[in-house]
């Protein structure tokens, strides 16, 4: 990757770019509409919401004020739990494409795997998929083992896994599985929410390069072929986060940030969650 906007190609041919900018947490209203705006000022072109995060309306305004041709980004929301079913599927994306003011969605994505509902929800998604209202179709926090439940009879497979990915969680077994089966890694939380920036190997590694740690981090999932989408509210970060095309970590500085992982979450496990 040598540029801001440079993309994978997902399995079924759609370009998504490398890097998004994450919404969890920033505030509907102002502080959300002028996050937008900066975060496309500077570059970025994706943008990750989610139905949960009730800042749809803002990221809409945003996106209007920024003055950006619509089919230049990339737009990602997610159903949440409590809607998981098929029909109840159907009628919260009417929602969040009211909210977000789209005629089309770029990334739909499961969530959470919430037992004995992702199936169904699927299934809406599938339908959604094939009416060309969706153009990729995803998941979120599925493990391997979720993974292989959806896919026994799923006729399209998901093009994209979003999962809690960072330093001190690098997911090397759910990378590899989702490699084979060209479904697409997208780090969560890739700054593990701010909480790894103090971590003396990834301050000692920013030093050498006249980087940030942040900035190391997010290169880290760039070079690994990680999709990755890190929130910031405060402009100069935003701006900053993006500004990762001036430099190239070697494979033995990349080797040292793998040996950092402690199978550790700052988020929810997967597999022990109860939204
Ligand atoms: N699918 C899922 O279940 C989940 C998805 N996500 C998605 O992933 C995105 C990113 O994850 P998130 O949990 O927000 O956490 P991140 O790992 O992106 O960290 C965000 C935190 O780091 C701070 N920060 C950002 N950039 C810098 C920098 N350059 N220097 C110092 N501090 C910095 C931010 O502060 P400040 O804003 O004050 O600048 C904020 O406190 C979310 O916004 C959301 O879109 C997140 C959680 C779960
Ligand atoms: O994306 C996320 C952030 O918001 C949710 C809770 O409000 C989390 O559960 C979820 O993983």
């Amino acid at each position: 990757m040598k540029h801001v906007q440079d993309t994978t190609t997902l399995y079924n041919g759609v370009k998504m770019p490398w890097l998004g900018f994450g919404v969890f947490k920033v505030k509907d209203g102002e502080e959300v509409v002028e996050a937008v705006k900066t975060a496309i000022q500077a570059g970025y072109r994706s943008i990750d919401t989610a139905k949960a995060y009730n800042n749809e309306t803002g990221v809409a305004q945003g996106i209007r004020e920024s003055g950006i041709a619509r089919e230049d980004l990339f737009i990602t929301t997610k159903v949440w739990n409590g809607d998981q079913g098929y029909e109840s599927t159907l009628a919260a994306f009417e929602a969040s494409m009211e909210r977000l003011d789209l005629d089309y969605l770029d990334l739909y994505l499961i969530h959470w795997p919430v037992k004995g509902k992702y199936k169904n929800t699927w299934r809406a998604l599938e339908k959604l998929h094939k009416e060309g209202r969706i153009r990729a179709i995803g998941v979120s926090n599925f493990q391997i083992h979720h993974l292989e439940d959806l896919m026994t009879d799923s006729t399209i497979k998901p093009a994209v896994n979003q999962v809690e990915l960072h330093p001190l969680l690098t997911q090397k077994e759910l990378r590899e599985y989702c490699s084979k089966h060209q479904i697409q890694i997208e780090a969560w939380s890739p700054l593990g929410q701010g909480h790894l920036l103090e971590h003396p190997l990834l301050q000692d590694i920013a030093a050498k390069y006249s980087k940030s740690p942040a900035q190391v981090i997010l290169r880290w999932d760039l070079q690994n072929g990680i999709v990755t989408i890190p929130k910031s509210v405060t402009p100069q970060r935003i701006r900053d986060n993006a500004d990762l095309f001036d430099f190239e970590l070697t494979m033995e500085d990349i080797e040292r940030i793998n040996q950092l992982n402690e199978n550790k979450r700052f988020g929810s496990d997967p597999d022990n969650f109860n939204f």
